[in-house]
């Protein structure tokens, strides 16, 4: 595939490999990502250095890919377009940052060369804490306790988990594994000198702006799901309809706050995530029709973090995850995704990721929890959330 005039691109995983460790090496950042039901791979890179915490990177109108944490408290980046190409031969290289050309040469003479081993990362150790267990039904049982005192309605408790790896994990292996296994998640893998590298599939859309349409899904319910399974007779218990459902009723008070009142809403109908199943309505406005051409932007701060990643009302759900969660969920149900490209926005949360380090990743997940959770159900969820990684990466 010709991607400029003397550079070829090699395999996507040689290429995705090597962008990804020339800017750890130079300190630049990247994101790669696959929308769903898409075969391209895009690519996005910012040359400079510093990359500055934004606090609202879709008021700039600048091209590029945002990565925001979980923790409004806590401001995202934008990966600035420096340089946008995708793997069927298509560049734009604005470049916005002049003084940087010299590094677009290198970097595409990098990326096609032939450096990076394709090796498998090996056996891949699952670290068996026993406490971890314990401690997350323990968090489950306070978070219905708190529930039935009328403090909340719904809650997301989250955790973590380390894996460990016998050599480093290959990522563009693992990033083309992953896309071939989820064809419906936005795939994505990013790397920015302060977050880390993330590596993730998500089934989830938190908002999407293209040709003048707003959309955004009200997606929870998870159960297992077996291939082959026909999707009209699957069943749902009253917990799960319900939990689905406070979601879209938390989307529909952020329409009835700014006065929207025209939207389509479709659903809710059962749809495969991988190896899950979750409930999804989605929702459309004509951002032309309804007069609402910041709709993106407006929602974005209306919405993050919705009640299917941290709960309801979401004021004592934020205070009670960081009361009693006990950890920092960094970037993981924060959200990502390409802004301003190709005339469109597409913004995904940041489920069914990983934050990988050297020789050793952290998974994470949550589960929703409502008035009649079981604790070991809700550790099941967490466990095969956490398997649509788990069961792909080698
Ligand atoms: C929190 C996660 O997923 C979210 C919670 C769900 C649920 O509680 O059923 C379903 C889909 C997601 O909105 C996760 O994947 O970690």
């Amino acid at each position: 595939m010709i991607l400029t005039k003397n550079i070829k691109i090699r395999s996507a995983e040689q290429v995705i490999s090597n962008a990804i460790s020339y800017c750890q090496r130079e300190g630049a950042s990247i994101a790669v990502w696959r929308r769903p039901e898409e075969r391209n791979i895009h690519f996005i890179v910012d040359f400079s250095a510093e990359m500055r915490p934004m606090a609202h990177p879709l008021e700039s109108k600048i091209p590029g890919f945002v990565f925001s944490p979980f923790d409004t408290d806590n401001h995202g980046y934008l990966i600035r377009g420096d340089l946008h190409f995708d793997l069927e031969g298509n560049l734009s290289d604005d470049l916005p940052n002049y003084s940087l050309t010299g590094k677009k040469d290198d970097f595409l003479n990098y990326i096609n060369s032939n450096r990076q081993n394709t090796y498998p990362a090996g056996v891949i150790k699952v670290s068996t804490d026993d406490t971890a267990e314990a401690a997350f039904k323990n968090l489950v049982k306070r978070s219905v306790d708190a529930i039935q005192k009328g403090q909340l309605q719904k809650v997301v408790p989250s955790r973590k988990q380390e894996i460990t790896f016998e050599q480093p994990l290959n990522v563009g292996i693992n990033f083309i594994r992953l896309a071939e296994a989820y064809p419906t998640a936005f795939v994505s893998l990013v790397f920015i000198p302060q977050t880390g590298l993330w590596l993730g599939a998500t089934p989830e859309l938190l908002i999407s702006v293209r040709d003048n349409i707003f959309k955004t899904v009200a997606l929870a319910g998870t159960q297992k799901y077996k291939e082959g399974t026909p999707l009209n007779n699957v069943a749902w218990t009253q917990k799960e309809i319900e939990e689905q459902a406070l979601v879209s009723r938390y989307i529909i008070n952020c329409f009835k706050k700014i006065r929207l009142r025209e939207f389509d809403e479709a659903g809710p109908k059962t749809v495969v995530a991988g190896n899950l199943l979750h409930l999804k309505t989605e929702f459309k406005v004509d951002m032309v029709a309804t007069n609402f051409p910041d709709l993106g932007d407006t929602m974005l701060k209306l919405l993050h973090p919705t009640s299917a990643i941290c709960g309801m009302p979401l004021e004592p759900a934020k205070k009670f995850l960081k009361e009693h969660e006990a950890y920092d969920r960094g970037y993981f149900s924060g959200y990502l995704g390409p802004t301003n490209i190709n005339n469109a926005t597409e913004l995904y949360v940041n489920l069914r990721c990983m934050h990988i380090e050297d020789s050793k990743a952290t998974l994470f997940s949550g589960a929703g929890v409502t008035e009649d959770s079981h604790p070991d159900k809700e550790w099941q969820e967490t466990e095969i959330k956490m398997n649509t990684l788990l069961n792909i990466i080698q």
